[in-house]
């Protein structure tokens, strides 16, 4: 046992499942008393989610009072448990999950329950986690689908998009599915760049890729906000996606548990001893 988790004299030995769990109760207590509307962000906010409450099933609720922001430029990520809540909180943004109360604004309009397409013609784009390219139709394909919506843009916003990706030109004719795990993420992070979005959500964009992999999406997620796209990045690679973060949700249970720029959650103690030590894989 090391010294961080050896019982300290003459303390019972608590399980650490249980002390974690003691421990991000209190942090969701300290969250909830704290809790006064959206945190502010220098510059002008794009995406503000405030107090959100959605959920699958009738009557249960997913989040439950969970608030973002995102100012112009910034990259954002939301990390947290398994099952806190993390991809529920981007499909509710992007309209696939009814939010049941509290207010989502762009550019400080109302985006609350609009359809995906409505919210695709306003500048907002979506990469889910999974199913995220069509594996049957090769890249240039998939890369139509995008912008569908403007059909005519095509050209111009290919150039664009392997200006950020190159190998997507070199694989234009292949099929999706033969592609590797990080190229065909490329593609789907491509396809919902084709509309030129100024907010992009990413749903855990390196699940399931090998660290090597995981390290350029991470260069590629980066480099596509410098480029001038606002992103709200959902994230299990917590230390990771930090590093890169301006700043970061830390969700537990539905709810913002803490908040900081990237550097603060990064050396936050309670931050590393509750979310962390069991959620960094870098
Ligand atoms: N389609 C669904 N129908 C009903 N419940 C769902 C559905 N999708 C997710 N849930 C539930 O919602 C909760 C939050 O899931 P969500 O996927 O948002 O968590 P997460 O923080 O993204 O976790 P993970 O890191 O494991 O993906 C979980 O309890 C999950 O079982």
């Amino acid at each position: 046992m090391s010294e961080e988790t050896a019982p300290r004299g003459g303390e019972p030995e608590v399980p650490d499942a249980v002390a974690a769990a003691e421990g991000r109760a209190e942090a969701l207590e300290r969250a909830a008393r704290a809790q006064d509307g959206p945190d502010p962000a220098s510059g002008e906010l794009l995406l503000v989610a405030d107090e959100l409450v959605a959920g699958y099933i009738p009557e249960v609720n997913i989040l439950n009072g969970c608030s973002l922001t995102l100012a112009e430029g910034e990259l954002v990520g939301v990390i947290g448990p398994n099952g806190a809540g993390k991809s529920t909180l981007v499909k509710t943004i992007f309209g696939l999950i009814p939010v049941r109360s509290g207010a989502l604004t762009l550019r400080g309009a109302s985006i609350a329950n609009l359809a995906a397409n409505e919210l695709v013609s306003r500048g907002v784009g979506y990469v889910p986690q999974t199913q995220n390219v069509f594996p049957s139709l090769t890249v240039e394909e998939n890369l139509q689908m995008g912008v569908y919506l403007r059909p005519r843009s095509f050209a111009e916003r290919f150039a664009a998009v392997a200006e950020l990706f190159p190998l997507l030109s070199g694989r234009r004719g292949q099929k999706a599915g033969a592609l590797s795990g990080g190229e065909r993420q490329m593609v789907a992070m491509g396809r919902a760049l084709m509309m030129n979005p100024s907010v992009l959500l990413l749903d855990e964009p390196t699940a399931g890729l090998s660290p090597k992999f995981q390290d350029e999406v991470f260069q590629q997620v980066h480099a596509i906000n410098q480029s001038g796209v606002s992103i709200v990045m959902v994230e299990q690679n917590a230390r990771r996606c930090l590093q890169i973060c301006d700043r970061g949700y830390v969700l537990d249970q539905g709810r913002n548990a803490y908040t900081g720029t990237g550097e603060q959650l990064l050396h936050d103690p309670n931050v590393i001893e509750l979310y962390l030590g069991t959620l960094a894989t870098a």
